[in-house]
């Protein structure tokens, strides 16, 4: 199972630029989380801080007991194992073949044997759909392809926590689709914690179980999806419905001038679409069901009294017992004797819809035999 990643009080500044400050939030174990926030935000930073890239100059990051801001380099080191990284742009070397790229980490950090390293590197190229394209370098395959091979090099070392930086970026919406289900299969199988930068609005619809957003400086939200969906904090809001009016600017923010100009004439703005809560994806099938979700379900109807009422209500519709299935139809009268029959008929009005009887209605109902296939020529 995944491991718990815990961020107290996190400040970062390069310089005198603050990127954020007083992060406090909890990654929960085995469980998929989604981080979105205008561009510039600092999301990568914060990957970054996870793993301990970046030092920041206040708070912790807590995993296994190991603080990977203020333990010992060793520590981190040990700890950073622990992780998978999957990069915007896939980082593969372009000079080496998928195989060689993906085997990369495996040939660094542990001392298996080749046959070993080519079951394993098989085993993910399969996870991620990849097989047959083993010999093909980088700059042969497409970008969906060099996602998905970076995302199978950073599960060779089975990891527990997986981070991955935009792995949307530069993907068409078909494309993007496919990864979504891909990221939820992987939970499905490795019932690792992940935590996903992104700033696609369908990915953070379907994929997450939890859901948090920067902005100015802070973390204006985290916590299960239907918290940051149902939000109406205008950041928020602003960024879901992908809209120009609201306090997210060209330039992450938007001065007060602009603001007030904006509220001044937010009459001719279009009205804000309807938000609406989509079901997450389910693993495919034929997949183990996500060990996750119960736990989320779990500790989601724990926290349910805190949680906004628009929150609470939608969680509630999601763990509502599925609608029993519609009734059968009732049986069709059977058909009177047949002197009954003739005698009705006498009495029957004018023929037309409502003189559909059981005969008739039986006699549409059944299809006509179906033809025979004819051979192929
Ligand atoms: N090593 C660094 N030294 C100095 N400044 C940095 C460094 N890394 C990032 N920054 C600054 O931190 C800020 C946040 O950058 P970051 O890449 O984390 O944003 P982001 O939210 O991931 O943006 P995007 O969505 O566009 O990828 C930016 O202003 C960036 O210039």
């Amino acid at each position: 199972m995944g491991i718990e990643v815990v961020v107290e009080g996190l400040t970062k500044s390069f310089g005198k630029q603050n990127i954020w400050q007083d992060v406090t939030l909890t990654l929960p174990a085995g469980e998929v989380s989604v981080m979105l926030g205008p561009s510039g935000t600092g999301k990568t930073v914060f990957l970054k801080s996870i793993i301990g890239l970046l030092k920041p100059e206040r708070g912790r990051v807590l995993i296994d007991g190991v603080d990977m801001v203020n333990s010992r380099e060793r520590d981190i080191y040990e700890t950073r194992k622990l992780f998978g990284l999957m990069f915007q742009d896939g980082a593969l070397f372009g000079s080496m073949t998928l195989f060689d790229n993906i085997a990369f980490p495996l040939r660094e950090h542990t001392r298996r044997k080749e046959a070993e390293i080519r079951r394993i590197v098989m085993e993910r190229m399969e996870m991620v759909g990849l097989v047959g394209a083993e010999g093909k370098l980088p700059g042969e395959i497409s970008g969906g392809m060099r996602k998905r091979a970076g995302l199978a090099r950073a599960l060779v070392l089975d990891p527990q926590i997986i981070l991955c930086d935009e792995p949307d970026s530069g993907l068409d919406p078909v494309r993007t689709a496919y990864l979504s289900q891909l990221l939820i299969d992987l939970n499905a199988q490795i019932d690792a914690t992940m935590l996903i930068v992104t700033h696609n609005l369908d990915i953070a619809a379907t994929v997450p179980d939890n859901m948090g957003m920067l902005f100015r400086r802070n973390l204006v939200t985290f916590g299960p999806r239907e918290v940051l969906l149902t939000s109406e904090e205008p950041a928020v809001a602003q960024f879901l419905s992908g809209r120009r009016e609201g306090p997210i600017g060209m330039s992450e923010e938007k001065d007060a001038a602009t603001l007030a100009l904006e509220q001044r004439t937010a009459n001719g703005a279009p009205a804000p679409r309807p938000r609406r809560i989509v079901p997450q994806l389910e693993p495919s099938p034929g997949l183990p069901v996500r060990r996750a979700v119960q736990r989320r379900r779990e500790r989601v109807l724990g926290m349910l009294a805190q949680l906004p009422e628009a929150a609470r209500s939608a969680i509630m519709q999601s763990y509502a017992p599925a609608p029993a299935p519609a009734p059968a139809p009732a049986p069709a009268p059977r058909p009177p004797p047949r002197r009954a029959r003739r005698e009705r008929r006498h009495d029957r009005p004018a023929a037309g819809p409502a003189a559909d009887t059981a005969d008739t209605a039986g006699a549409r109902a059944a299809p006509p035999p179906a033809p025979r296939p004819r051979p192929p020529p």
